[in-house]
């Protein structure tokens, strides 16, 4: 049996799993906020095994994409679906790693129990974790290299262990999909390398990935393909398809001949 059916929530069974469906697909998304418009026309898949990158500059609406997806912002248009079903239940089974100052830090609550909470969209409130819960929270500790700090008040850490705690909970929940919001944003480069790696391998076991970042050169090694946003989708390829200067320019502002064009390689 899979897991999706051991589940018994009727969240879970509201949203069967379409095998031959990409795991996020997006059409003509539209999303006002404050009375204006942020994103218009947006489509983009990503399917199980791809690591995709949604990359532009700050103000672009990558985040507000991201809450999109989640149900977490009115949708004014457009259509979203997760492995073919379109219901905010199919959507509340992603992973997501919100921006790290997005997390009330300071409340006294240790690593693992924060990593459990992930388990809550499965649980439900109201329900005592069971053996398959702790199972859970305890590989995705395993997972993040957290393992040894997980009775750690989270107020203790620091900023590259919050990240990966904050990755630990997403994948607690074992989501077919996760949704990254700038998870490099202020770490070191080894904490960076080690996500990476771990983004990698769940990408290799078939897990689907979408991550904002602003670590532009990163991006072009580490993802098999990438969304320039501003506002809609200005491109959409792999790091190798991505090699006409004019697309950088349009999403980002980039002056014609700026080194940071060079330094991507598109120049
Ligand atoms: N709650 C809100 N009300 C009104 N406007 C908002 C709200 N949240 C975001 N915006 C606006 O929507 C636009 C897109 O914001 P968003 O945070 O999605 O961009 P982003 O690409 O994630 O930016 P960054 O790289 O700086 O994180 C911005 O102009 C922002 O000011």
């Amino acid at each position: 049996m899979s897991e999706t059916a051991t589940v018994a929530s009727a969240a879970a069974l509201a949203a069967p799993h379409v095998p031959d469906a990409a795991e996020l697909s997006v059409r003509g998304l539209a999303v006002d906020l404050g009375g204006r418009p942020v994103l218009r026309d947006v489509s983009l898949e990503v399917s199980g095994g791809e690591l995709v990158g949604l990359i532009g500059p700050n103000g672009a609406g990558k985040t507000t994409l991201i809450r999109s997806v989640l149900g977490l912002v009115p949708v004014r248009e457009g259509e979203i679906t997760m492995a073919g079903n379109a219901t905010k239940a199919a959507r509340r089974a992603a992973g997501y790693v919100p921006q790290r100052h997005e997390f009330a830090w300071e409340f006294p609550i240790s690593v693992h129990d924060v990593v459990l909470s992930g388990r809550v969209g499965r649980m439900g409130w109201l329900r005592r974790p069971k053996v398959e819960d702790y199972r859970a929270v305890s590989e995705a500790l395993e997972r993040a290299g957290m393992s040894d700090l997980k009775e750690r008040p989270v107020g203790q850490l620091s900023g590259g262990q919050r990240q990966r705690v904050l990755v630990a909970r997403a994948l607690a929940l074992r989501p077919r999909l996760l949704l990254l919001d700038e998870p490099y944003t202020g770490l070191d480069i080894p904490t960076q390398e080690m996500l990476t790696d771990l983004f990698t391998e769940l990408s290799a076991e078939g897990q689907a990935l979408l991550m904002t970042t602003h670590d532009l050169a990163g991006a072009m090694h580490t993802f098999d393909r990438l969304y320039l946003v501003n506002r809609t989708v200005v491109a959409e390829g792999s790091p190798q398809q991505l090699r006409d200067p004019q697309v950088w320019i349009e999403t980002f502002g980039f002056r014609d001949g700026s080194p940071l064009l060079s330094a991507l390689g598109v120049n």
